[in-house]
């Protein structure tokens, strides 16, 4: 009997394979193998050093020396540790930089409000804390409605307490977008908070791989939460034992 076979072949939204680059020839990434399902949320981990932020640059479109081949969706979005705002212009025209066309303000106005930041839409940078200035970092890259969201270290300069309701909103823009999201961190704690899948980079490639089946919202006091944390430092080398002691 003859049997139909239906295959449903989704496209990834990142598919990356024989990556290399290489500085002064050093290669600092060295034939990478890497897929991000589309809406899949991937956190990347690894030491200091290791070429997070070389492979978050190249997958942006920002570094095009390589060899091997990277394809990314056509819209992306990248948002780095410091927001990066232009100080001689307010909010709102700063959330519509670098957009193709005229983009009309209402635009810009309705991902500030989705970040939580409609009150700030005619400040200036300067008069912006760092959780708003990320926020409207964040509300910058959402204009582009993108397929694929990169965020290298986006919490890192924040203090304990926004940074919490900052991994929060990116969660929840996440789950409302349903764009997939590569978050390079340092903290494993945010990678398990938020990711499907936790990749743990070095000597150039993803070294370990490690899915979090945990439901959402997670709860850091879950004893399957500290399992996946401590199984991840043990890959980045953290003697957690040790460091209790
Ligand atoms: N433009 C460049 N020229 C020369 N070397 C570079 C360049 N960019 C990165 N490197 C080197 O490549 C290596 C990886 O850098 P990268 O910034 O990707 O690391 P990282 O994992 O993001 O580090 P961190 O966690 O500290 O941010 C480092 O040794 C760095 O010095």
């Amino acid at each position: 009997m003859a049997t139909d076979v239906h295959r449903t072949v989704t496209r990834p939204a990142v598919h990356v394979e024989g990556l290399t680059r290489s500085f002064d020839g050093r290669a600092v990434i060295d034939d990478l193998r890497l897929d991000i399902a589309p809406g899949e949320f991937v956190a990347l981990l690894g030491r200091s050093g290791c070429g997070k932020s070389t492979l978050l640059r190249i997958l942006a479109g920002l570094d095009r020396d390589i060899e091997g081949t990277a394809l990314v969706p056509r819209r992306r979005a990248v948002a780095f540790q410091a927001p990066r705002l232009m100080p001689w212009k307010k909010v709102w025209r700063n959330v519509l930089l670098g957009l193709p066309g005229r983009a009309e303000r209402v635009v810009a106005e309705r991902a500030l409000d989705e970040v939580g930041l409609a009150h700030r839409v005619d400040a200036w940078p300067k008069t912006l804390s760092g959780g708003e200035a990320q926020r409207a970092s964040l509300a910058r890259a959402l204009v582009r409605e993108p397929d694929l969201l990169l965020l290298d270290e986006p919490f890192g300069a924040l203090d304990a307490l926004t940074r919490i309701k900052a991994q929060r909103l990116v969660g929840e823009v996440w789950q409302r977008r349903g764009c997939a999201v590569l978050l390079v961190t340092h903290d494993v704690e945010e990678a398990v908070l938020l990711a499907d899948r936790v990749l743990v980079m070095d000597g150039g490639r993803i070294a370990h791989e490690q899915h979090i089946d945990l439901d959402r919202p997670r709860e850091i006091t879950d004893p399957r939460f500290a399992a996946l944390r401590a199984r991840l430092l043990e890959r980045l080398g953290v003697d957690t034992a040790a460091a209790a002691t």
